[in-house]
């Protein structure tokens, strides 16, 4: 399969020196929700800068559908939409005029049915002739996607979508998202909420120091990096752990009630009936199990250490 996006050997050195980016590759699916997640100032901003043609790579190559971003940069650009981080746009005007005057900004000729069909998605359509001043937090943002989705984008960048919006309005902007990709979008996101890849995204990169330490889909990676915890709630508390449990990796909570054995998922062996077996043996009861899952949240944590 082609990829949309096709970053290769891309390097960035700030005018200061400093290297943002140190060869990164990194090929989007066509219709793919992909999910770019890395800690503060890990490059993922300069990164999607750098493949919407608006920073210049130090070295490397982007091309978005086929168009190289440097060399053919108006083709390039305009399979591409940008919502940024920031709101970035005229508050005086209306709605209307700024889908309009974003659209025309692409060289694409006058689509009224278009920008309704927009406007219509992101629930806009009846806000179209209030200045954007007077909007909400929230439509203010969806107005950002709006702008980004005027000249038909094949590819849509989301940089932080969901930052400081509440829970709802976040449940609401996945579900516009996801309407999206069923209309054949691409969506590159990056985010912070570890939650909002696990939600939303078929594949996850991780981006760390300016280098992508990760690329896989978000099943296999949560299948392949996730270990699961088995606990046992105990009919009688114990005193002390059993020392062939301990041995086994077996811990025991304060009150002697819950004894807590991890596992890897994808073992051939996980343990467990060994287990049972011992604890059968040592006449030692159990009330209830329950298995949990490692989160994403946990994966990361544990890839990126919290840190650039
Ligand atoms: N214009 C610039 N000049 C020098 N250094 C820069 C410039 N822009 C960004 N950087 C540095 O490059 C690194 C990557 O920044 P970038 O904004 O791409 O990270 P990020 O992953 O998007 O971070 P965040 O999650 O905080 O938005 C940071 O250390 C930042 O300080």
């Amino acid at each position: 399969m082609q990829s949309i996006i096709a970053a290769d050997g891309v390097t960035k050195t700030y005018a200061n020196g400093f290297q943002a980016l140190k060869g990164v590759d990194l090929h989007i699916r066509p219709g793919e929700i992909f999910a770019l997640l890395g800690p503060n100032g890990a490059g993922k901003t300069t990164l999607i800068s750098i493949i919407c043609g608006i920073v210049n790579a130090t070295s490397g190559t982007v091309l978005a559908d086929g168009h190289d971003i440097s060399r053919d940069y108006r083709a390039a650009r305009s399979t591409i939409g940008l919502v940024p981080q920031e709101l970035s746009t005229d508050l005086w005007e209306t709605v209307w005029s700024t889908v309009k005057f974003s659209r025309g900004l692409f060289g694409k000729a006058p689509n009224p049915a278009h920008l309704e069909k927009v406007l219509r998605s992101l629930s806009l359509w009846d806000k179209k002739d209030t200045k954007i001043m007077a909007l909400s937090g929230g439509m203010k943002r969806r107005v950002m996607i709006a702008k980004a989705l005027s000249h038909e984008p094949r590819i849509l960048f989301l940089d932080e979508p969901t930052a400081g919006v509440d829970v709802e309005l976040r449940r609401d902007m996945w579900e516009m998202v996801r309407g999206l990709r069923a209309s054949g979008v691409t969506i590159i996101l990056t985010t912070h909420y570890i939650e909002e890849a696990e939600e939303m995204a078929d594949r996850i990169g991780v981006i760390r120091g300016g280098e992508i330490i990760l690329v896989e889909d978000k099943a296999v990676l949560m299948r392949k990096l996730g270990k699961k915890r088995l606990s046992l709630q105990l009919q009688q508390p114990l005193t002390a752990l059993p020392a062939d449990l301990a041995d086994n990796g077996v811990t025991l909570s304060e009150d002697g009630e819950t004894l807590t054995y991890t596992f890897d998922a994808q073992g051939e062996d996980t343990g467990i009936a060994g287990l049972l077996r011992r604890l059968e043996a040592g006449g030692i009861d159990i009330k209830d199990m329950q298995t949990h899952q490692s989160s994403l949240e946990e994966i990361f944590v544990e890839l990126v250490g919290g840190r650039a």
